[in-house]
């Protein structure tokens, strides 16, 4: 009699998982390697910025009380007593009726409260004097980057387990991080099992297929932001698989397998994960794709028998691997992002379990985000996931769902996540 599984919920079988939670270790890499990497510390301002108060445009640094009164009928002349460029620092006191040729992104002189333009300014030269003519008033503080205004001292500006991007770049270049303190990225191994399958080199044969699971996973493991070690595939034969499993297992941080999690004559991880001694988190989720999703824990690792069937394999993978991947890169937002959107297309049938049906999202003219599928919407399909940019969640009903509905969709290539999205 085959065996029967109960399925449980998304919600538990995901909390099941991130008890295992935990986050991985640190190291320092060169600012050079570390675009893309993930921050495991904080980003703290650690002085102001900008550090001091400087010209926003090439001028002339006044001091605004002497342009008291200052009009086309009573032009005030200045006397320009120092001349500095970006980087240089004006060494001299400005008295009154006194200015300073600057540049932009040149230190105030401390005598000076304001900036006038070249453009608005008459020049000229007494005996090689140079003086300048104003017709206008001006303000204390016009054309000034303050020092703090783009960040005070102390402040939090990036979050641990943040990716870092370009923007984050410049913020570590600005608060002098020549080495970036980032997580570590875990190694995650992968199996992919079935006597059926071939490798990509290999001519197609009768009743065999092209594994294909095993790139997409490395690079979900990619996009997720760990390291994919492939170990290759295993026939269905008990012996083999649990002796490379069991040998392999000690080298990576997550071991991944696809195929061989249900029911059928060959599917063999049940077995293996009994002779491993590893605990099965749970083997039944009421979804689909990846129902027969299997999660597992040995000795501190995770152990994930992904389904066989492409769509579903990467479902699993999405929904159980990614978050623990990311709470080792450190984020708090470990899951996939989750958002609203109005749905492109009816689906009126009834749902024992809970639907995650690869989907295109994109914007549309009403400024709403919309969501339509990928292609077919069946665990064995492949073609469908090339255009998945996110999954859309079909909670299970009796009715279905009629285009025009709202749903939520999570979105696969967001950095930002979510805390928790299953609510
Ligand atoms: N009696 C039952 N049969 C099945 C059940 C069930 O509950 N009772 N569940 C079905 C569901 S749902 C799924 S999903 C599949 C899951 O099967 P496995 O995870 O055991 O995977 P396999 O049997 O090894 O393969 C399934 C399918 O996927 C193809 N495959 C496998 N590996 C790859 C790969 N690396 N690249 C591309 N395609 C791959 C394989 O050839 C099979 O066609 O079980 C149902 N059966
Ligand atoms: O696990 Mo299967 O993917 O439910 O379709
Ligand atoms: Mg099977």
């Amino acid at each position: 009699m085959v065996e029967k599984r109960i399925p449980i919920s998304v919600k538990e079988a995901v909390t099941r998982v991130m008890q295992f939670e935990k986050e991985g270790k640190k190291e320092e890499v060169s600012i050079y390697e570390c675009n893309g990497r993930f921050l495991c510390e904080d980003i703290v301002a650690n002085h102001d910025v900008p550090s001091f108060d400087r010209s926003a445009y090439d001028g002339f640094a006044i001091r605004s009380v002497d342009l008291k009164g200052a009009s086309k009928e009573n032009p005030i002349t200045l006397s320009v007593i120092d001349e500095i460029g970006a980087g240089q620092v004006c060494q001299k006191r400005i008295g009154e009726y006194e200015a300073v040729r600057i540049m932009t992104g040149a230190m105030l002189p401390s005598d000076c409260d304001a900036v006038v333009m070249f453009e608005v300014v008459i020049e000229g030269s007494e005996n090689t004097q140079p003086y300048i003519i104003i017709d206008h008033e001006v303000e204390t503080g016009t054309n000034l980057s303050f020092q703090g205004e783009d960040v005070k001292k102390g402040k939090t500006l990036v979050e641990k387990g943040t990716k870092i991007n370009p923007g984050i770049m410049a913020l570590l270049a600005t608060f002098g991080y020549a080495k970036v303190p980032v997580a570590k990225k875990p190694i995650v191994g992968i199996f992919a099992t079935g006597t059926e399958l071939l490798e990509v080199d290999e001519p197609l044969e009768k009743g065999k297929i092209r594994n294909s699971n095993a790139y997409m996973v490395m690079a979900q493991i990619e996009r997720a932001g760990a390291t994919p070690v492939y170990f290759g595939k295993l026939q269905d034969v008990f012996t083999e698989s649990y002796e490379a499993m069991k040998e392999k297992l000690e080298s990576v941080d997550v071991l991944i397998t696809t195929g061989g999690v249900s029911v059928g004559d060959y599917d063999l991880l049940p077995a293996i994960y009994r002779k491993l001694g590893a605990e099965v988190l749970f083997n039944k989720v009421a979804m689909r794709p990846g129902s027969v999703t299997t999660v597992a824990h040995l000795d501190g690792k995770l152990l994930y028998g992904l389904s066989g069937n492409p769509s579903a394999c990467y479902v699993g993978f999405e929904i159980f691997t990614k978050p623990i991947i990311r709470r080792y890169l450190f984020s708090s937002k470990p899951h996939l992002q989750s958002a609203s959107a109005i749905l492109g297309e009816d689906f009126l049938t009834a749902n024992a379990f809970t639907r995650f049906f690869r989907s295109t999202v994109s914007w549309k003219e009403d400024g709403l985000l919309h969501t339509v599928p990928s292609g077919v919407d069946k665990s064995n399909i492949v073609t469908s996931l090339a255009f998945a940019n996110a999954l859309t969640i079909l909670p299970s009903n009796s009715t279905g769902y009629q285009k025009g509905e709202r749903v939520n969709v999570l979105l696969l290539e967001e950095e930002a996540g979510s805390e928790w999205p299953w609510n």
